[in-house]
């Protein structure tokens, strides 16, 4: 069968852990069999008990009070000691060989953006204990409320695409919101969900035409040179979730088994047309 892991990565509160337990729910309605992995030494409580816990191995809390650290560096020495402590994992991970260990990190980006630590990480689960994976990188639908924002969104999933160096999605989360139109609501532009589409598949000129249009002329070939970066890469398009729907959370299960080739032996799945209809206006 062999071993496949699911990275969901992420800024704080965007949606990871809801989206960890909603995969963990489905798998239990469809017959799946998902097991859990908590990266987050300052989690607190889980709906599905984890397989593989680092709370088991070192807690945030023990080092910031014996190391006198604050949350940042008490995350570094946490990594660092994982690392340092392979044998653990190694005992924990066992013989594990089954559907996806779905990984909840934490969720300072730093994590993933500015350090090797979990480069480091991932090259041994896939190196050494022959894991495939995929990251995800959620960011909510309510902080994309400008063009702006898109772009420091966007530049934030590139980097920890770049640094981790694994098949990525991009996923754009909480999408209920959108569809009930709180985010319209609660923004000064009014944004509602058929202005979000087009930051879930960009249009290049449509983006560099807004950003031009908020931004002072000395930024323009900045503006360009970002569209041309997102452009280059085209994986930076999102998909639509809203972790509350089992289907929105089943489409991306088969986008998920679609960039592992999940099951080696079968023909790999095609993913379900994601287009926006399922999150219409009301
Ligand atoms: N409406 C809505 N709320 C969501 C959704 N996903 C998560 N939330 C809410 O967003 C908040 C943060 O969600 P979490 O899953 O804890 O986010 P996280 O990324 O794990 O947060 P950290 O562990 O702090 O990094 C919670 O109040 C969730 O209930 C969603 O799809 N729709």
């Amino acid at each position: 069968m062999g071993r496949y892991a699911v990275l969901v990565t992420g800024p704080a509160g965007s949606g990871k852990s809801t989206l960890c337990t909603s995969l963990l729910t489905h798998a239990q309605t469809t017959g799946r069999n998902l097991h859990l992995f908590n990266l987050d030494p300052a989690a607190e409580n889980f709906e599905f008990k984890p397989t593989v816990d680092i709370r088991d191995l070192i807690g945030l809390e023990d080092v910031m009070e014996e190391m006198q650290l604050g949350p940042n560096g008490g995350l570094v020495y946490c990594f660092e000691y994982l690392l340092e402590n392979l044998d653990w994992l190694d005992e924990q991970l066992g013989a594990f060989e089954d559907d996806y260990l779905i990984i909840d990190c934490p969720g300072q980006i730093e994590l993933y953006t500015h350090t090797p630590l979990m480069t480091r990480l991932l090259t041994t689960l896939q190196q050494t204990y022959q894991f495939r994976l995929c990251s995800l990188y959620l960011v909510e639908s309510n902080f994309i409320d400008d063009v702006n924002k898109f772009f420091a969104g966007t530049l934030s999933a590139m980097s920890s695409m770049i640094n981790l160096d694994c098949s990525h999605i991009n996923v754009m989360s909480k999408m209920d919101l959108v569809k009930r139109g709180e985010t319209a609501q609660r923004t000064k532009g009014g944004k509602n969900k058929r202005e979000l589409d087009r930051y879930l598949d960009p249009d290049p000129l449509l983006l560099m035409e807004e950003a031009n249009a908020s931004s002072n002329p000395k930024f323009h070939a900045l503006n360009e040179a970002i569209v041309q970066l997102i452009d280059d890469f085209s994986m930076v398009s999102f998909m639509p979730l809203d972790a509350t729907d089992e289907d929105s959370v089943g489409s991306l299960l088969s986008h998920i088994d679609h960039a592992m080739q999940y099951g080696e032996d079968e023909e790999p799945k095609e993913p379900k047309d994601m287009d926006m209809g399922d999150f219409e206006d009301a």
